[in-house]
């Protein structure tokens, strides 16, 4: 169902963890709120499901204002980071609990049980108890007893902080896949920028209790709209220069091409790593400099590469590699970078 939050503050005493958030998720969307530790994700979603009540602003759901309506009401599901199943109740006991609170009879909380473990794939683990499981399986719990009442809305606190990697992606593309098929409105919480780009429908990146920027996930990437969005979702070289009739000035580089319409004055360009190039493929590149390799780490499909410019500027580079290529230049090594200036952002200024 579709959720509305607007103009939402909530202070603790001087703080204010939530200074004033507009947010809008569509019927069915699948949206991530991406930000750093103590950037209110937790308290906006505490505001959404009931357990927090905030100084100003609304919550609405399908058009509902609920937000002073108690937690119970608002037909929310929710999954946290520890999983909170009843330890002593079977697991099917745990995915009956929110039925049995709705009084609903005994054969539908039977039927619905048995589907909704069906779509996490634990059919056969019904009479286990909590502490017989995995953690990513105790997990699949917390997500069958939060959709086994149909809520109108999903709720995920960092559902996968406690989970190892591999588990952590496997889990996630289950969840994107459930979510999909049910055409559940979910709102997802992380503080870790490739689980939302895996994840999401749209980001929305908070910091110090306000939406940064909202948008599709390509397009935050491509298009940060300020400092802290571009060094936060995914890795950057941020350049610093001064424009000047549509070129800038950058140092190591020498003058730079600018978009159309860039007006003088300072300028803070975003080079993804995955942009620059290095060695024999930079020599048909407009913009190029020499450079020393500081480290090279290799990643198996990348090679990632810290590299200082003749000035004194770093900068990351990311190579991708085939198994027949050569390893990337070691430690120490001269290399010629450069890069194509259509693959340059300016980041807004503020
Ligand atoms: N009950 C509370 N009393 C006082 N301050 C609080 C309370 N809850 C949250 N805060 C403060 O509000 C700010 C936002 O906290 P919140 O838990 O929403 O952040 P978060 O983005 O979820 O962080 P994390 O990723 O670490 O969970 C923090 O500065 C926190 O210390």
């Amino acid at each position: 169902m579709q959720l509305s939050v607007t103009g939402i503050i909530r202070r603790f005493g001087p703080v204010a963890a939530l200074g004033g958030v507009d947010l809008d998720v569509a019927e069915g969307e699948f949206l991530t709120i991406l930000g750093p530790s103590g950037s209110g994700k937790t308290t906006l979603l505490k505001a959404i499901a009931g357990f927090e009540i905030p100084d100003e602003g609304a919550v609405r759901l399908g058009g509902q204002d609920v937000t002073l309506a108690p937690p119970r009401s608002r037909e929310v599901g929710m999954v946290f980071q520890n999983y909170a199943l009843f330890p002593h109740m079977s697991v099917a006991q745990n995915i009956a609990f929110p039925l049995e609170m709705r009084r609903r009879p005994r054969a539908e909380v039977r039927e619905r049980v048995a589907e909704a473990l069906r779509l996490v794939e634990l059919d056969s683990f019904g009479d286990r108890l909590p502490r017989q499981l995995s953690g990513g399986q105790q997990q699949r719990v917390a997500l069958a007893r939060a959709i086994v009442f149909n809520p109108r809305l999903l709720l995920l606190d960092e559902p996968f902080g406690a989970l190892d990697r591999k588990l952590r992606e496997s889990l996630q593309l289950e969840v994107r896949r459930l979510q999909r098929r049910l055409k559940l409105t979910t709102l997802f919480i992380t503080h870790d920028q490739e689980e939302a780009l895996i994840m999401s429908d749209r980001i929305a990146v908070m910091d110090k209790g306000r939406i940064q920027q909202i948008g599709l996930p390509g397009e935050l990437y491509a298009r940060p709209a300020s400092r802290f969005v571009a060094d936060f979702l995914g890795e950057s070289n941020l350049l610093e220069g001064r424009a000047r009739n549509g070129v800038a000035e950058l140092a190591g580089f020498g003058a730079v091409p600018l978009p159309p319409a860039q007006p003088d004055g300072k300028v803070t360009l975003l080079l993804r790593p995955e942009a620059l190039r290095i060695g024999a493929s930079t020599a048909a590149l407009p913009c190029r400099a020499e450079a020393v390799v500081l480290d090279t780490v290799f990643l198996g499909q990348s090679a990632k590469l810290r590299l200082q410019l003749d000035g004194g500027t770093e900068m990351l580079a990311r190579l991708p590699l085939r198994p027949s290529d050569p390893p990337p230049p070691p430690e120490g090594s001269r290399v010629a970078l450069g890069f194509a200036p259509e693959d340059l952002h300016v980041v807004p200024q503020g």
